[in-house]
């Protein structure tokens, strides 16, 4: 398949879950309402997650779908990422402002002239929130730590691929820790991801890969990071087997957080960071797509690993 066959085979698979009401569009590509039985999907999921991940006694955090700004200006994210950044913005004006503002609007004509940056912005990755939380306690206990968020993240990229969503929601296990614990985290979650993703009987590999920075220099930075095989992706085909679609993934920072939030470990070391992600909308797909779209007619042995 070359990409434009890929762009209709997308666009067509978009159409199906519409057509069956998986997937509620709003006018907008990559903003979806989601029906019943999606979000019935994305909660069994979501519970085996829980399950897999549960005996590492993780302390659960969660946050709204937004980050402190100061937070997302120190997190290097505007180095990397200016492209899918959203941040928010709201009217900062007088009454004569308004009034331009709401002309502005009658005629069509662009009215955000006078909209200002909050102290808010939205979430790109849902273990985001959680370094400077954490760096606040002071030093990390000997076994370092784990936890266990899940958020809905922005990222501007509209695409017509359903799995690639503006807004979608990512379960994570964060490891902080010396650089022993948090590469044997990564080591133990590609093992088990891999296992916990068969026991749905989907098909699937392991792949390193990278994140889409920005620019020329982004491009050295991708290769890098594949290089020195920072990241894996569990890729599952979603809308083509050719290129399958990454529905978890597996991130080692090194000390990129630890050292901008001077987070250190037990013995004074700059902490390092993993992260296990499991992107719901993503594994949802997936499962529709290999398994059927109405999950009572799915392989007993999937529907006993997800219901019980
Ligand atoms: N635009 C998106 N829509 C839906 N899910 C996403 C999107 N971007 C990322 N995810 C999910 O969140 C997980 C963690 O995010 P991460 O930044 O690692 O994405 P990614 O692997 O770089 O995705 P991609 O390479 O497809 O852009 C991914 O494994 C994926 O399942
Ligand atoms: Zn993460």
């Amino acid at each position: 398949m070359n990409m434009v066959d890929i762009g209709a085979a997308q666009a067509a698979y978009r159409d199906e879950l519409v057509a069956a009401g998986l997937l509620i569009p709003t006018g907008v590509d990559g903003l979806y309402g989601r029906s019943g039985v999606f979000e019935e999907v994305v909660e069994r999921f979501d519970a085996l997650v829980t399950r897999w991940g549960g005996a590492d006694g993780a302390e659960a955090m969660r946050f709204p779908p937004a980050l402190n700004r100061r937070y997302f200006e120190e997190s290097d994210y505007l180095k990397s990422f200016p492209h899918l950044a959203g941040t928010i913005h709201s009217f900062g004006g007088d009454e004569k402002a308004h009034r331009t503002l709401l002309r502005r609007l009658e005629e069509g004509q662009d009215w955000t002239e006078d909209q200002v940056a909050t102290d808010v912005v939205m979430t790109p990755a849902a273990c985001y929130p959680v370094y400077p939380t954490i760096a606040r306690r002071g030093a990390l206990p000997d076994g370092g730590t784990v936890i266990d968020v899940f958020s809905y993240c922005f990222r501007h990229e509209p695409s017509i691929d359903p799995a690639r969503m503006q807004m979608f929601r990512m379960r994570e296990y964060i490891r902080i820790g010396t650089p022993e614990q948090v590469v044997e985290f990564r080591e133990t979650w590609l093992e088990r991801g891999r296992e916990m993703m068969a026991s749905l009987e989907v098909p699937l590999e392991i792949d390193v890969a990278n994140d889409p920075f920005f620019g020329r220099v982004g491009a050295m930075l991708s290769s890098s990071q594949r290089e020195q095989k920072l990241k894996f992706e569990l890729l599952i085909p979603v809308t083509s087997t050719q290129k399958p679609t990454a529905c978890l993934s597996f991130n080692y920072h090194q000390d990129h957080f630890g050292h901008i939030w001077d987070i250190r470990t037990a013995d004074g070391g700059v902490a390092h960071t993993a992260c296990v992600g499991f992107g719901m909308e993503r594994v949802a797909l997936a499962l529709f797509r290999h398994h059927g779209f109405d999950p009572a007619g799915w392989p007993a042995a999937v529907r006993k690993v997800l219901w019980g």
